[in-house]
């Protein structure tokens, strides 16, 4: 696994540490840059509307994080796929994240971002969401 410094989601000193999987054969052709401009460019990510999904899940994540009813020291996804925005609300809440997922493609999309390569998704429209609707202005 490759480990990283602290996510810029927010200011707290959350660790991501991106762990290998297993292949999964049915995954083999997946790829990342079409997942996420399929998914996480707009239409799909539309900030401006509480009827689109992306902004629907981010609050569904604030929400539950917030409630505090999940939390420890170490946060696992599984299937993180390329993307992070899933994990912007748990970074309060935990001091480490472990983001996982079968293919390397996916594993080394993650790095690029967290490394700042060019060329990484760039997820700050999800950040700003987030810091907007966990009221950080
Ligand atoms: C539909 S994508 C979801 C990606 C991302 N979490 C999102 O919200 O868009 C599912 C991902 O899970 C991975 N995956 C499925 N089963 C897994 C497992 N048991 N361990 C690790 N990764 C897994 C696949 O490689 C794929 O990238």
């Amino acid at each position: 696994g490759h480990r990283a410094g602290p996510a810029p989601a927010a200011g707290a000193a959350t660790n991501l540490v991106i762990h290998d999987g297993r292949l999964q054969s049915g995954y083999a052709r997946f790829d990342p840059r079409a997942y996420l401009q399929n998914n996480y460019v707009p239409p799909r990510a539309d900030f401006s509307s509480e009827e689109c999904v992306v902004p629907w899940k981010l609050r569904c994540l604030a929400e539950t994080f917030a409630s505090g009813e999940i939390c420890g020291r170490t946060l696992i996804d599984v299937g993180s796929g390329p993307t992070i925005y899933q994990l912007l609300s748990a970074c309060d809440h935990f001091e480490e994240i472990v983001a996982t997922d079968f293919l390397e493609v996916n594993r080394e999309e993650l790095r690029r971002w967290v490394r700042g390569e060019p060329g990484a998704f760039d997820w700050s429209p999800f950040i700003r969401h987030v810091c907007k609707i966990e009221g950080r202005g």
